[in-house]
């Protein structure tokens, strides 16, 4: 991307953080320490049914949710963000018949997202701690999917690579009815054929799963679907999916 577009998209999200500031977010509200007994709750999900679907609005501090939709909106009407790929460096390609969100990936730098970036560690942390997956790091990108895009059946990782381990996506949108489709279908792995859940990407909406095990696809949305993506991951730097 030109850099004059990533600075104008820089600029735009300097002055939103504000504006959101001003609507709310409170950044004297740290993240509180995430609770011990919901990381159980969660580790035990995911040993026993490999996703699970969870409610953060109220785990997260006030405003958040909203700064980080406007950090989205911004970015998207901006046009900062770029068609997403499937794999990486020299194994990425880019095929519109798969998946056609656009992403950009954050890095913790705005208030919001490293207030997001706080939770998320904790998150790390107390998963590594109960699952013994030696997760060293995350990652994570906003995507955007407007009106007809879709992400068909995959998976996030490959057996083996001992790369991306758990998945977490964040939704960001308000007001998201049945109308609007663009739902998150999973799969169970041992039966790929029969749907295992169907989660709406409500505001504060997340679902967990394993990325090796769980197959799922995005529905076709009907308007423009926000969402963050999130992945836990065993290596230092990285490599390809
Ligand atoms: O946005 C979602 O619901 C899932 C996105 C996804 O599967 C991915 O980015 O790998
Ligand atoms: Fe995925």
């Amino acid at each position: 991307m030109p850099e004059t577009l990533l600075a104008r998209a820089d600029g735009i999200i300097n002055s939103a953080v504000g504006d959101a500031l001003v609507t709310g977010f409170d950044l004297s509200e740290k993240v509180h320490p995430v609770d011990e007994q919901w990381l159980d709750e969660l580790a035990k999900g995911l040993a026993e049914q490999a996703w699970l679907s969870l409610d953060l609005s109220a785990r997260l501090p006030a405003g958040l949710l909203a700064a980080l939709r406007n950090e989205v909106t911004i970015l998207h009407k901006s046009e900062a963000m770029s068609r997403a790929g499937i794999g990486r460096g020299a194994d990425l390609v880019k095929d519109s018949s798969v998946r056609r969100d656009k992403i950009a990936w954050l890095e913790g730098f705005s208030e919001p997202q490293a207030c997001l970036f706080s939770f998320l560690d904790q998150l790390r942390k107390g998963l590594n701690q109960r699952l013994f997956l030696g997760l060293k790091r995350f990652e994570a990108h906003y995507a955007t999917y407007q009106s007809g895009d879709f992400y068909r059946r995959h998976v996030d990782s490959f057996r083996g690579r001992a790369s991306r381990m758990i998945s977490l996506v964040l939704y960001l949108n308000e007001d998201w009815g049945l109308e609007d489709g663009g739902e998150l279908q999973l799969f169970s792995s041992g039966n790929e054929c029969s749907p295992a859940g169907l989660v709406r990407p409500e505001a504060g909406r997340a679902v967990l799963f394993l990325s090796e095990e769980v197959p799922h696809e995005v529905l076709p949305a009907n308007r423009t679907r926000y969402s963050i993506a999130c992945w836990f991951r065993q290596d230092e730097v990285p490599l390809p999916l």
